[in-house]
């Protein structure tokens, strides 16, 4: 069923799509967005199952909506106005800095409880900024949910156009590391690393590239922000340097930042609203997010990669894992053996030569392990494209997936 929906200016309508349905949407007349990605006129945009998105509009627009939903209503009360004011506040750090008042255009860390829109609002400074022709290095350190690639990762990504609100970032080339878990409870000091290591090719990146530098970054962070997961947002903050930490929706975060960065007079410290549209997602639908971004990864957005099995002797590969169990140094890498217990793993592919090299090399890419044959001494594998395997140095986790 088709249905039209007036946005008067400053109004968004928020949809949340069923479980077990796609929806349709197209921009009839006007001008809208979602989250800073601008609706093309007349071309319907098919949003998978269990999306949650709002589109806005600033001067009024009219929308086509086709197919049932869990939730679908308009709301003229949102905090997008504040967000266009930290837009501009960092386009003029921007200007400043392209015009040599520093090297480096801003650092911006987004930070804030699960489910206060870090996301959502990265997508539209990145959007808006891509608009003017920039282009900004987008950091992501949410291991729950990454949004450049699987689950378990950090990762960094150059963005010349909005995000894609179906599609996701493009994927071209993207530094990520493997931390191989979901959460980085288990191995803070393997976090903090991989942060660094991050760090350092991020910054590596845009002194390559002196054009791009006076965009800056924004970098996305995790929802953990009590004890550890707050200590570990202050060595995100200080890994990459970050000179403007935008606070969504915590006043006690922002208090607490504000006192530890007292008399840093390059900070800013600043707080914002979360939006009332940000939708609480339940530890089902977390888990559903990263089974579908593993299956993205395999398969291709709209399932359009053929994923290739193949084998490769067990004397031809090398699997590693750092912290392996509770009492060992949690940077301490050792071999792991190969055993039934691989089926199913997730498995990264390093670019390392060396195991010495594991901890600070990028990824080439991902494997999934479907059978150990002991017979004829060969791992049998799922990988996104056919060929050999780019490096026998592979590293594991405690990620399994299947698409049974
Ligand atoms: N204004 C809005 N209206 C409707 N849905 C929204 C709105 N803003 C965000 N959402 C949706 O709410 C969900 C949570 O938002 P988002 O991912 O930005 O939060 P987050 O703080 O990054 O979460 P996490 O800490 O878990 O990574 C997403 O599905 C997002 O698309």
């Amino acid at each position: 069923m088709t249905t039209r929906w007036a946005l008067e200016q400053q109004t968004e309508l928020r949809i949340e799509v069923p479980w077990d349905s796609e929806l349709r949407l197209q921009l009839v007349s006007g001008a809208a967005e979602i989250f800073g990605y601008d609706l093309p006129p007349a071309r319907w945009l098919v949003f998978p199952p269990a999306h949650k998105f709002a589109v806005f509009s600033w001067t009024g627009a009219t929308i086509e909506v086709d197919g049932s939903t869990d939730s679908i209503y308009t709301e003229n009360e949102t905090p997008m106005q504040s967000y266009l004011d930290v837009h501009h506040l960092l386009e003029n750090k921007r200007d400043q800095a392209a015009k040599g008042a520093s090297s480096f255009g801003p650092r911006v860390i987004v930070v804030g409880p699960t489910d206060s829109g870090k996301s959502s609002l990265s997508k539209m400074l990145l959007g808006w900024t891509s608009k003017q022709g920039r282009k900004p290095l987008f950091v992501d350190l949410d291991l729950g949910q990454n949004a450049l690639t699987i689950p378990g990762t950090i990762s960094a990504i150059f963005v010349d156009e909005p995000v894609d609100p179906v599609n996701g970032f493009p994927l071209e080339a993207p530094l990520v590391y493997f931390y191989g878990h979901t959460s980085p409870k288990g191995n803070p000091d393997l976090y903090k690393s991989l942060m660094t290591e991050l760090a350092h090719s991020s910054v590596s990146q845009l002194k390559r590239h002196p054009e791009k530098q006076s965009a800056g970054m924004i970098i996305n962070t995790m929802g953990w922000v009590n004890d550890l997961g707050y200590k570990l947002l202050l060595d995100a903050i200080d890994s990459f340097n970050a000179d403007v930490i935008l606070v969504l929706g915590q006043k006690e975060l922002h208090k607490n930042l504000l006192s530890e960065f007292e008399g840093r007079l390059s900070m800013d410290i600043i707080y914002i609203c979360k939006s009332e549209g940000v939708v609480t997602r339940d530890q089902k639908l977390r888990q559903w997010t990263r089974n579908s971004k593993m299956k993205e990864y395999f398969y291709g957005v709209s399932s359009t990669l053929l994923p290739q099995q193949n084998s490769i002797r067990f004397s031809d590969i090398h699997i590693f894992q750092f912290g392996s169990c509770v009492g060992v140094d949690p940077m301490h890498l050792s071999p792991v053996k190969i055993s039934q217990d691989l089926v199913y793993s997730v498995l990264a592919v390093s670019y390392a030569k060396e195991p010495r090299q594991l901890l600070s090399s990028i990824l080439a890419g991902f494997i999934y392990i479907i059978e150990v044959d002991f017979t004829s001494k060969r791992l049998w594998y799922v990988a996104p494209c056919p060929g050999r395997l780019p490096n026998n140095l592979l590293l594991k986790g405690s990620l399994l997936w299947s698409d049974q």
